[in-house]
Order: structure tokens, then sequence, then C-alpha cells
């Protein structure tokens, strides 16, 4: 075997910015003491493919050098040692260091904090220079204004939303003296992963946590391409999608096949037609599902009309034997996310979620879901609720995004979706592996603010046989029934979070008390476990965040 391409650690894309489509196409993991198998000889040769013992995110040049300040927290690919502003004097640093953000502050005057320097080597910008200098991360912080903004007129927004919004808006002096502060954390990690995000030209990624008090925010490795474990590369080679088109051909019994139009740049040569009549369209022979071709069409969206996640989907792609370019509509996952999205932390019950700061149209492709593929049956401890199944592609395997992934793994979870998750066979070149891939479009238009929400149980999940459901007419019988009863019949549900495999909803009835609410918790069965279904109903004046957050943990043990 030539020189083998086995590092010790995979780590994010910096190879080639700005150029999309000859970036890493996936890391593959391979186990520490053990020789490289044999099989594996052509991705150690491939370029776009990284072999390694592990996936690591490590701290960018520019803030590796350290300082003495050593913050409370340890995330990865977050620099933890840090220069306070002492040690910058002492040093003489000029003030060319890189910007990490900027901030107005209680004055009005332009703040700047610096990458690998602390809260406390924040200084005052007077320079229009430094504007112009530094257009990007000004973009950048115009952005997360603007979006705060939105919020102070938001109608839902709470009270503490919005008094919230003043730690970001306008910095205060008390933050910059605490470089400890959660704040700073959050502000890191927005900057980091925005710096991975833009190796691959994808938009900045704001982390935000509308609360008095913040809560930690959440502790993973970000990738933009796939991480594969050797027992599922293993998998991915013997599958029949990977094989390249023209193996695939001769190895395919010749099938009459319906003719259909493509989008692809170059429809002549377009392969991804018969790649559907090879590996993924329905045969006499087979039997139950009924497969979903999906096809973007010129404008790049796919038709997401009907959408139920119990169906199997598989949108296909172009690679390179299909002759179009990097801008095809036939490539869209490969050219990744346009629309600026933010994780918000929602509430003690979602925890963080995906905003979109701008307009998304129904059938617009949103981001690809990255992270860890596995096998099902790999016989590793996983946390299964941030698990994508791969049942067009690879049946065997799944993306957990739970340890290392990217901003979709904060998909939460809507009883009346606005996305969805759709596999896509893509590889950009034919020579690669075909490493599954899933894709997150929008079902409906979904405005700017709005929460994206997928729907993570197929309906017999849902739906037990006593009825249950996540639905609000049928909470609704059951509401009111519970108001009759407490002689306010006028009541609607409010909200409705369906927590692993309990569902609650919170009521605000119009004949009790202010601030009085009332939750319900379903147990929702979830075959083959019949587990009995249990109301817990509890007012609470005053205290009820407090019942909220203790119940929550209560069923999760
Ligand atoms: C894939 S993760 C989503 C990200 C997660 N919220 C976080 O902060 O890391 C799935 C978990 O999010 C929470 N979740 C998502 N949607 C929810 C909803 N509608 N109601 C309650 N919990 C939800 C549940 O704890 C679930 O197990």
């Amino acid at each position: 075997m030539a020189a083998v391409n086995l590092t010790d650690e995979i780590v994010p894309d910096t190879r080639t910015p700005g150029q999309p489509l000859i970036r890493t196409a996936a890391g593959v993991l391979i186990p520490r003491n053990q020789p490289l198998k044999p099989e594996f000889a052509g991705l150690a040769n491939n370029p776009n493919i990284q072999l390694g013992h592990a996936y690591a995110n490590p701290i960018p040049a520019e803030a590796a050098l350290g300082g003495p300040f050593r913050s409370l927290y340890n995330y990865p690919g977050i620099a933890r040692r840090k220069m306070t502003a002492n040690e910058v004097s002492a040093n003489q640093y000029s003030h060319d260091w890189k910007v990490q953000s900027t901030y107005k502050n209680i004055y009005g005057q332009l703040l700047c904090t610096y990458v690998g320097w602390n809260s406390t080597a924040a200084f005052v910008q007077h320079n229009r220079n430094f504007i112009r200098r530094n257009r990007d991360v000004m973009r950048i912080s115009n952005a997360r204004d603007t979006y705060l903004r939105s919020i102070l007129q938001d109608p839902e927004a709470t009270d503490m939303m919005k008094r919230a919004t003043g730690k970001w808006l306008s910095m205060n002096l008390g933050l910059l003296e605490d470089p400890d502060h959660l704040f700073w954390l959050y502000e890191d990690i927005s900057y980091y992963h925005t710096k991975i995000q833009q190796v691959h030209d994808l938009p900045s990624l704001m982390y935000i946590c509308l609360r008095d008090n913040l809560v930690m925010p959440p502790k993973y490795k970000y990738t933009l391409f796939n991480i594969v474990e050797e027992a599922a590369m293993d998998t991915i080679l013997g599958s029949k999608t990977n094989k390249a088109f023209e193996e695939l051909q001769k190895s395919t019994k010749r099938r009459r096949m319906e003719a259909m139009e493509t989008s692809c740049e170059n429809p002549d040569q377009c392969q991804c037609n018969t790649i559907w009549h090879m590996l993924y369209a329905p045969t006499a022979q087979s039997s139950g599902s009924n497969p979903k071709y999906m096809r973007q069409n010129a404008d790049g969206l796919l038709d997401m009309r009907g959408f139920d996640i119990s169906d199997l989907r598989v949108a296909i792609e172009c690679s390179d034997q299909c002759g179009c370019s990097s801008a095809c509509p036939r490539r869209r996952c490969q050219r990744g996310q346009t629309k600026t999205l933010i994780v918000s932390y929602e509430n003690e019950i979602i925890e963080f979620a995906l905003r979109t700061t701008e307009p998304i149209l129904r059938g617009e492709f949103i981001a690809e879901y990255n992270g860890v593929v596995m096998k099902l049956d790999a016989g590793t401890r996983r946390d299964e609720s941030y698990d994508v199944s791969l049942n067009m592609i690879c049946p065997e395997l799944v993306i957990n995004s739970a340890s290392v992934g990217n901003l979709t793994r904060f998909l939460a979870h809507g009883c009346e979706p606005n996305a969805g998750l759709i596999e896509t066979h893509s590889r950009v070149k034919e020579e690669d592996p075909l490493i599954p891939r899933v894709s997150v479009y929008a079902i409906r238009d979904i405005a700017a603010g709005e929460k994206v929400l997928i729907s993570y149980y197929q309906q017999w999940q849902l739906e037990s046989k006593s009825g249950i459901s996540c639905n609000f007419d049928s909470f609704q019988i059951q509401t009111n029934i519970n108001f009759d009863f407490l002689g306010a019949a006028q009541t609607a549900p409010t909200t409705c979070h369906v927590i692993d495999s309990l569902a609650v909803t919170t009521i605000s009835p119009t004949k009790m008390q202010p601030f009085t609410q009332l939750y319900l918790f379903f147990v929702i069965r979830r075959p083959p476990l019949n587990a009995t279904f249990v109301i817990f109903v509890f007012i609470a004046t005053g205290l009820h965040r407090y019942h909220f957050s203790h119940y929550h943990r209560w069923f999760h043990g």
C-alpha cells in the first residue's frame, strides 16, 4: 500500500477554504493499535477522506498562543487559556490582533473583543478604519443585533427574554469584569463554530440564551462532514449503493426505465434518474412501502407536499460524472446551508432549538444533518434521541449527532413540523465512497424568527390504542373535561411539548386566577411497552416554573 494517509486525529476542514466541492467527504475512525484493513487502501489514498483514530476540534492557531488566564470551562475547540488585559499591555501587543466580536457599550461606543484574549482585554474602538477592516465581524454583530431587536418587538417573547437581550445589545461593565461569565462561553462557541462554518462557505452561527441566568451551553464537537466508524465503513463499502455508476450498470438487470426529466444543467449526461431506477425504485417484487424519489426543480427546491415521516424518501444528487457545475440545482446538499440560523435556548423542557433569522421557502434546503455514522447494533451506548435513520441508503446504519455534529442536532420536535429530513444519495466524485447523507428541507414557508421543527415520531408512535396523540384536538377533549370540573370550560391548550415518551401540554385557563397554569402530563404508549396511560394534573400558582422543571427531571430519572 502506498503512503497511508492515517493521522492521529481527524480535524475540521481547513485545507481548502472557499472551495466547498473539494473539501473532506468524510472522516473514518480507525481503532488504535489495529492495522489498516486492506479494503481501506482506496480510502487511505483518497485526498477527500481523512482517516484517524478520533475526531478532534483543535483550537485555531490564532487563539492557541494562550495566556495566564484559565477559563473555568473546558469545551472542545474553544481556547481555554487566554490573555488578560495586564498580560496584553505587559507584552505590548498591538490592536491588530484578530477581532472576535463587537458590541456597543452602555455609552454607545464600539467595543471589541479579540480571539484568545479574555473579556478584561476588550477595547473601545474609535477608528473608522476598524469597521472597514473588520467588515465580516461587523456583519455578524449586526445580524445578531437585528435578531435581538426583533425579539423586543415580538409579542410572543416573554419579559425575561426581552430583558435578557440587554446582555448582548449593550455590554455592561459587570460582564467585562467577569471573564468566567457563561456569556463569554456562548460568545466563544458562536465564534469558533462560525469559523468552521466559514471554511465551508456557510453562514455564521450564533448561540443565544435569552434568560436572566444563562444555562450551560451545549458541549459537543462541531463537524460539517460525517465521521464514519470503522464497522460502519465496512458496511458502506460492501453496500450496493456504494458501487460506482458503471459497476452498478454491469451488475443490475436491465429494466424498462420510465422516462423522467432532470433539472441537471447537463441533462443528457445526468445519471441521477438511472441511479434511482437501479437502486431505489420499487419493483414488481418489492412489497409494502413505496419509496418516493425527491428531485430538485430548476430552483433547487424539492416538492415536500404531503411529507410524512413514515414514508421512505431519497434525493439523488449529481456527481462530477453528470458533467454539471457545482451550481447545478441537483447538487443542493453539496453546496450546503445558505440561511443564517440561531441555536436558541427555549425552555427547561426543550432546551436548545434552531431558529431561522431569514425566511425559508417551502421545499428549500436548510442544512445537512452531520454526525457520526454508526451501525445500529454497534453495541456502544449512545443518546438515541440524536439518531437519524438511513432506511433507504443503508438501513443498518444511523447518523448520531450527540457528541459530534453540526447545528442540525438542535432540531426540536414539533407537533406541526415545518421541516423534514431527506436521505440524500450524494457524492461529489464518483470515486469517493457513497457516505450516507441526510438533508433538512422546509415542508412549508418558514418566517424569520420561527423555530425549525421536525417530527420525531411516526404516527404509530404518537397514537396509542387509547387514542393519545400529539394532536391538539385530542388534548382539547381531555382538557375540557378537566376544566368543566373546575368550572372553567372556555380554555385552550397553548403549547404541546413531547419529551421522549412524555407529552406535556400547558394551559392557561381564562377563568382561573392570573399566573395559574395547568400542566397535563401524558405518558404516550410506545409499543412494545404497553405502559399505562397516566395523566397528572397540577395547578400551580406562581410556582409553575418550579413544578415544570421538577417533574421534567423526575421523568428523566
Ligand atoms: C435531537 S435533541 C434536540 C436538541 C436538544 N434540545 C438539546 O438542547 O440538545 C432531542 C431532545 O430535545 C428535547 N426536545 C426536542 N423537542 C422537544 C419538544 N417538542 N418537547 C420536549 N422536548 C423536546 C428532548 O429532550 C429530546 O430528547
